[in-house]
């Protein structure tokens, strides 16, 4: 059934459905109940799917997460208060909804997806990827890599997916920066984990992390460190390079984000990690991704709401970008 408040458009971008003419509980299901891709003959900036969650090592569940956050999404209203911008406004923003990858085969569904990326960040349009588990950031990374050359990366997480493989299986969700550090694409001395914590399979995880040329923002530190100063060094680690963000949902405390599956106690808020984010406001975000969201085991969508208000300010830092280097 078409939707009211639902309409093709050509000059202007075609808004999410109004909440006034149709109840925000009601109709199809998108991130921010914006148009599906179909609906529109041009993007700026794509929000894409990817229900993957056979990289992981404890938990399954993951490949739900995009059906989960794009719910929770419903809600979102059209103004962005803490970034002073009305995201969906100036430019297209719409959902390119899943990109199909094989479960069964890690190799084959990372083609799968950098292919899938590669086609909606064509000419360097930004990507918001909602996974999935961790292992599907290497594949975005590949494919921003071609647009882009070698990137910045923040990566907010419990843990920090530098370790080596599993079941002698090189790319796993414990994996992928590792392998993008092997693979050349990311700038070592302009990359960060932030909010890492937990424990470890021993103490030279972090001297193998620290050779490989990250940089890390313990959880702890935001105990003894001010808040602006963590912003200030995220901030001039990342310089003008383009940048890449991955937050695995799990950097939240499990009070913040029960649903995920390798939860770790002491951990952010979603209001810390929210002001993360907008402190980055300005930076030259290329793409990022909001990933290890498992509703199986949410309550109350604590977990899928503070994921879709993440990437709600990350789709806003993108598209303020598009639009003030477009003159829009
Ligand atoms: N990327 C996430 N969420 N977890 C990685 C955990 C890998 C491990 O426990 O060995
Ligand atoms: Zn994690
Ligand atoms: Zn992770």
């Amino acid at each position: 059934m078409k939707q009211k408040g639902s309409h093709l458009s050509t000059s202007t971008p075609v808004p999410p459905i109004d909440g006034q003419l149709s109840p925000r509980y009601a109709g199809f299901t998108t991130f921010a109940r914006l148009p599906r891709i179909d609906d529109v003959a041009e993007h700026d900036l794509a929000v894409v799917g990817v229900p993957f969650d056979s990289g992981v090592t404890f938990r399954p569940g993951a490949r739900f997460g995009p059906g989960g956050i794009r719910e929770a999404s419903r809600l979102l209203r059209p103004y962005n208060p803490a970034l002073e911008v009305a995201p969906f406004e100036a430019v297209q923003v719409v959902d390119a909804g899943d990109i199909d990858c094989n479960p069964f085969d890690i190799t084959t569904a990372l083609g799968e997806i950098e292919a899938g990326i590669s086609a909606l960040a064509k000419g360097g349009k930004p990507v918001m990827v909602l996974g999935g588990d961790h292992t599907i950031a290497l594949a975005s990374l590949r494919a921003l890599h071609r647009e882009h050359g070698p990137l910045a990366l923040v990566h907010f997480d419990a843990h920090l997916d530098t370790w080596g493989p599993y079941f002698d299986t090189p790319v796993t969700h414990g994996t992928p920066f590792r392998v993008a550090i092997e693979e050349g694409l990311l700038l070592k001395e302009h990359s960060a984990h932030v909010g890492i914590r937990g424990s470890l399979y021993s103490a030279d995880d972090l001297s193998d992390d620290e050779e490989l040329g990250f940089t890390i923002v313990h959880a702890r530190e935001f105990h003894t460190t001010p808040f602006t100063e963590i912003i200030e060094r995220i901030s001039a680690r990342i310089g003008d390079a383009p940048l890449y963000i991955s937050i695995d949902i799990d950097v939240l405390d499990p009070a913040h984000a029960p649903g995920t599956g390798t939860p770790e106690a002491g951990g952010l808020t979603s209001r810390e990690l929210l002001e993360l984010l907008r402190g980055l406001r300005g930076k030259n975000l290329v793409g990022a991704d909001v990933v290890e969201v498992a509703p199986a085991y949410d309550h109350a969508s604590i977990t899928s709401v503070a994921a879709s208000h993440c990437a709600y300010d990350l789709v806003s830092i993108m598209g303020a970008r598009v639009a003030s280097r477009s003159g829009r």
